[in-house]
């Protein structure tokens, strides 16, 4: 709730290397500086500031993930965080109406509503693709795709060492027309943005890589399966696939806990995206010619499987 109000108010990024008293930082923000020491303390208590002779700066933490103005910043995960929360106190709405009480819909979103969204998930997606790089063996790509990969930022952090890998995104036409600002901000001019729908066709080239991550979770099982199969279509022969996403489960449905209870999420924000079980996943990479299909879990809890296109 405080780091939440904290980034909310902008207050790490307005104190960023600097320290200001309550009544300070209260004129700069516009707020009540008697009110506000209020959360500075409860920021401070946390560690998140820190406070000395009534002056409060920025603790490591904050100057390095909450001050907007730092590449490392992380506040996107919050907000996104806090789009899922408001969500999820829906679900019993949800239920009653029989219809997603949040209603997020990538297809239908105008520019403003996708670039917000993009924006959300640009800080993480750098964090994935550094942790795919870990997994998978970088040393044979050329060339890689993220289809439905938002802001594309995946690709910035899966390139860092290996910057020659020729990157693509494929995305819906609103948000692929966002990604090249927010690319350009990681200094990632190079990534072919590519506008297209993995439900009804493949890309028009051919990868090493191709990478499907918190993709498939939002489509209806018809386009589930053609978004793979698709997906399939845009490897050269033996290339890899990368499906990632929290919204998996067991065949039992009763794990893991990320998938099950994102399942519920998906009820508030989706008419019909869903945590599709891995029997589901393993049918539907085997139809479309997919083979060695693995499956494990990654350090954040989201599930990757693996596979490759048959030679
Ligand atoms: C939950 S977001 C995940 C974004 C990104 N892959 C990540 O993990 O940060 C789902 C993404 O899938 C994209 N998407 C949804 N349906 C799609 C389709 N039919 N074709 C291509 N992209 C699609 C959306 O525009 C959105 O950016």
């Amino acid at each position: 709730m405080a780091l939440r109000a904290g980034l909310d108010l902008g207050i790490f990024t307005r104190l960023g290397g600097s320290a200001l008293t309550a009544d300070s930082l209260g004129a700069v923000l516009k707020v009540e500086p008697d009110r506000l020491s209020r959360l500075l303390y409860a920021l401070a208590s946390i560690g998140l500031l820190e406070v000395k002779d009534g002056q409060f700066r920025n603790g490591a933490e904050a100057s390095a993930f909450l001050d907007a103005s730092k590449p490392t910043y992380r506040g996107g995960d919050h907000a996104l965080l806090r789009e899922i929360w408001g969500a999820d106190l829906l679900t019993a709405e949800s239920l009653r109406q029989n219809r997603p009480a949040a209603l997020h819909d990538f297809s239908e979103a105008g520019p403003e509503a996708a670039a917000a969204f993009s924006r959300m998930l640009a800080p993480g997606g750098v964090i994935f693709g550094r942790q795919l790089a870990q997994e998978i063996d970088l040393s044979a790509i050329g060339s890689v795709i993220d289809i439905g990969g938002g802001p594309g930022t995946i690709l910035v952090g899966l390139r860092e060492r290996r910057p020659q890998i020729a990157a693509t995104l494929m995305e819906l036409p609103t948000v692929a027309a966002v990604a090249p600002d927010i690319l350009s901000e990681y200094g990632a001019n190079d990534v072919v943005v590519e506008e297209g729908n993995i439900t009804v066709a493949p890309s028009i080239g051919r990868y090493d890589l191709a990478i499907l991550k918190a993709v498939v979770q939002v489509l209806p099982p018809d386009q589930a399966r053609s978004s793979i199969l698709n997906a399939a279509r845009c490897l050269k022969p033996g290339g890899e696939i990368a499906i990632a996403g929290w919204g998996v489960v067991d065949d039992d449905r009763l794990g893991p806990p990320e998938g099950v209870f994102l399942n519920l999420t998906f009820l508030n924000l989706y008419r019909h995206g869903e945590s599709y079980t891995e029997g589901q996943y393993r049918a539907w990479m085997t139809e479309a010619g997919l083979r060695d299909i693995s499956r494990s879990r990654l350090t954040d809890g989201s599930t990757l499987f693996r596979a490759r296109l048959t030679d």
